[in-house]
């Protein structure tokens, strides 16, 4: 099977309102790949992960279900560059397959966006694949503000996620196109990007 549709890879940091512009594409009838969705699947009760996980990080990151303890790999990750990194070794492989198994069975969306908050710091693995990257992009202070609010997590458990990701300054470097979601920007205001953008990708080919 070959590609019909555009691929477009959308990120932003965390908090940076990926999944809200995602979801209002979703509503205009395109399709919409979600990485996080497809990580917790594959760590979901006896996910396709459980087993490497198990084996790499023993009992201690596992529920009685067999998912992944998220609070307790939560803590690992974002304090120990190692963990993080011997996970995502297990996790993105997966996340990646699947992502490109479901994007070569959709025929009928003339474009196909790929939410994958990670595609920056992993741009080898994803450039080749997308022929756009648009970043939703926002000051540290929002994001900050917005996951407080969302997940209830800390400052410092946001301040230590933040950390490990990419700049603001990187992501643009990679952006074909940007959407900007921070200071002073409604929901409205959002949407109405998300729109403009919708109407130029609808007009695009791969
Ligand atoms: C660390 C885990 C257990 C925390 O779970 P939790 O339910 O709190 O978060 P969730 O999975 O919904 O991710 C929320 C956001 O956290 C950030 N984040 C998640 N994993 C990572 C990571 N490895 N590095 C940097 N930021 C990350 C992203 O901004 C992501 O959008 C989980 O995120 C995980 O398993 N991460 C490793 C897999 C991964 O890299 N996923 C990201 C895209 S595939
Ligand atoms: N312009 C905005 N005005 C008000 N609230 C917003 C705006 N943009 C996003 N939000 C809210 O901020 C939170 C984070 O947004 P969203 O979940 O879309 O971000 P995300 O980039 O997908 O985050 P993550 O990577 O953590 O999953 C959500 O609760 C969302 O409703």
């Amino acid at each position: 099977m070959s590609q019909t549709s555009l691929f477009i890879g959308l990120t932003g940091g965390i908090g940076s309102g990926k999944t809200t512009v995602s979801q209002y594409l979703a509503k205009q009838g395109i399709e919409v790949l979600d990485a996080d969705q497809i990580s917790r699947q594959l760590t979901a009760p006896n996910g396709l992960a459980m087993d490497q996980i198990r084996e790499v990080f023993g009992d201690t990151v596992i529920t009685p279900e067999n998912a992944l303890d998220r609070d307790a790999m939560r803590t690992l990750v974002f304090s120990n560059p190692e963990v993080k990194q011997r996970l995502e070794q297990i996790i993105h492989p997966l996340v990646q397959q699947e992502m490109i198994s479901q994007a070569l069975r959709l025929h009928h969306s003339p474009y196909i966006i790929f939410d994958i908050p990670l595609l920056i710091e992993s741009i080898n693995r994803y450039r080749p694949l997308l022929n756009r990257i648009c970043v939703v992009d926002c000051e540290t202070e929002v994001q900050i503000e917005r996951v407080k609010k969302r997940n209830g997590l800390s400052e410092q458990t946001i301040r230590q996620i933040l950390q490990t990701q990419a700049s603001r300054e990187t992501r643009l470097l990679y952006a074909d196109d940007v959407i900007y979601n921070g200071k002073g920007i409604s929901l409205d205001k959002l949407q109405e990007q998300a729109y403009n953008f919708h109407i130029q990708w609808l007009n695009m080919k791969p």
